[in-house]
């Protein structure tokens, strides 16, 4: 089965103690949840155009810098998903919910407290540790 590709951004502040996310909109899939900004990858565009495409549209950034971090497979009622998550680290502009939804920096330690999809726990697990990058 081919998974569908999704590239999602881990926006960092330059202490790297705070990241950037969104609340996903009414009337989409996982409605109400918190997530990295990102989406699906499109046809004849790498990993790194479609989440910069993405961070643009969608929060209004200019990436200057990134780097890969995880890969995770997901699969959730028939659809299996490929996830690409990457640090951003450098960039250009202040990050908003461009598309008129919510967007907050907040600390690292405090992402527990945020509802995350599934897909996103072992992510969260990983990054919410001290010195974890
Ligand atoms: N961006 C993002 N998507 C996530 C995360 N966790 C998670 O389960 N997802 C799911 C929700 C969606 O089913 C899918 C991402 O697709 P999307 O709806 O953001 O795709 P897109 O931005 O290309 O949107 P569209 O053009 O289809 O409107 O992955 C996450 O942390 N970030
Ligand atoms: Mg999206």
């Amino acid at each position: 089965m081919k998974p569908l590709k999704i590239v999602a951004g881990i926006i960092l502040n330059p202490k790297r103690t705070e990241v950037f996310i969104t609340k996903r909109h009414k009337n989409v899939q996982k409605t109400g949840y918190w997530e990295f900004p990102g989406g699906k990858v499109e046809t004849r565009e790498s990993y790194q155009e479609a989440l910069i495409r993405e961070l643009k549209e969608e929060v209004g950034i200019v990436v200057i810098k990134l780097n890969h971090f995880e890969r995770s497979i997901y699969k959730e009622q028939g659809t299996l998903f490929q996830f690409d998550f990457f640090l951003v680290s450098l960039f250009e502009n202040e990050p908003y919910g461009r598309e008129g939804q919510k967007g907050v920096w907040i600390k690292l330690s405090n992402l527990k407290n945020y509802r995350f999809p599934k897909a996103n726990i072992s992510i969260i697990d990983r990054i919410s540790k001290k010195n974890s990058f």
